[in-house]
């Protein structure tokens, strides 16, 4: 059995509101959202596990998804919880020591950027850090672009089940976070412009 250090947790189960819905296979420059993120981890060679809302928001794409990446499918275990359940619910499924967590909506992520970000876990690994988180000079993180050790799975767990504070900031506070800066990762900062409304998905760069 082949044991892999780091898997993938494509969060996919967000409203998509300010989309008009069903935001994972909305097509951006002839593709769907999700495939950008999906591409890039099969080219890596990285599993990875899709997280889909509780209720299905397309089954029939859905399934076509999975027929083309053969990745595995997971789905909300509770509704509206927000990413961390995303999170929870991909740990879960995915038995890996290191998860790269992305969004379904970052049609400009590269390879060379998520090596980049993996390429920082030996000091993660030597700091006990449980999470990489890259920052912007202004400070603002990107903690759904990041990855996250498998040891923080009970951290994670006691948060969902307290269900006070589900944030991501909450989260990573109790994580020992390795910040990254994202120059380092993409000197563009491309890869980190996510696709929010209709307006954005029209205006390829
Ligand atoms: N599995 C899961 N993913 C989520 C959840 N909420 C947000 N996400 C994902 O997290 C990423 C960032 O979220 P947003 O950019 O706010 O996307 P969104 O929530 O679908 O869109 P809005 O409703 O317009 O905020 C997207 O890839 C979402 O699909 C959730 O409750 N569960
Ligand atoms: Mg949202």
């Amino acid at each position: 059995m082949v044991i892999h250090i780091i898997g993938g947790i494509i969060l996919s189960g967000g409203k998509g509101k300010r989309i008009g819905g069903k935001k994972p296979f909305r097509i951006f420059n002839g593709k769907y959202l999700i495939e950008y993120p999906s591409d890039v981890l099969k080219s890596l060679n990285i599993p990875f596990v899709t997280v889909f809302a509780k209720n299905s928001i397309d089954l029939f794409k859905e399934k076509e998804y999975l027929i083309k990446y053969k990745c595995i499918i997971s789905f909300d275990l509770i509704e509206d919880k927000g990413p961390l359940m995303g999170i929870l619910c991909g740990m879960r499924a995915l038995n890996t020591k290191w998860f790269v967590v992305l969004p379904c909506d970052c049609p400009y992520i590269s390879i060379e950027a998520l090596k980049n970000l993996i390429s920082k876990i030996d000091t993660a690994e030597k700091n006990n850090n449980l999470c990489i988180i890259p920052k912007h000079e202004n400070g603002y993180i990107e903690p759904l672009f990041a990855l996250y050790k498998r040891d923080s799975l009970h951290i994670l767990n006691n948060i969902i089940m307290e269900d006070k504070n589900l944030s991501i900031r909450y989260f990573i506070s109790h994580l020992n976070p390795l910040y990254v800066k994202a120059e380092e990762l993409d000197e563009t900062k491309r890869i980190f412009k996510n696709i929010n409304t209709i307006e954005e998905l029209k205006n390829v760069e």
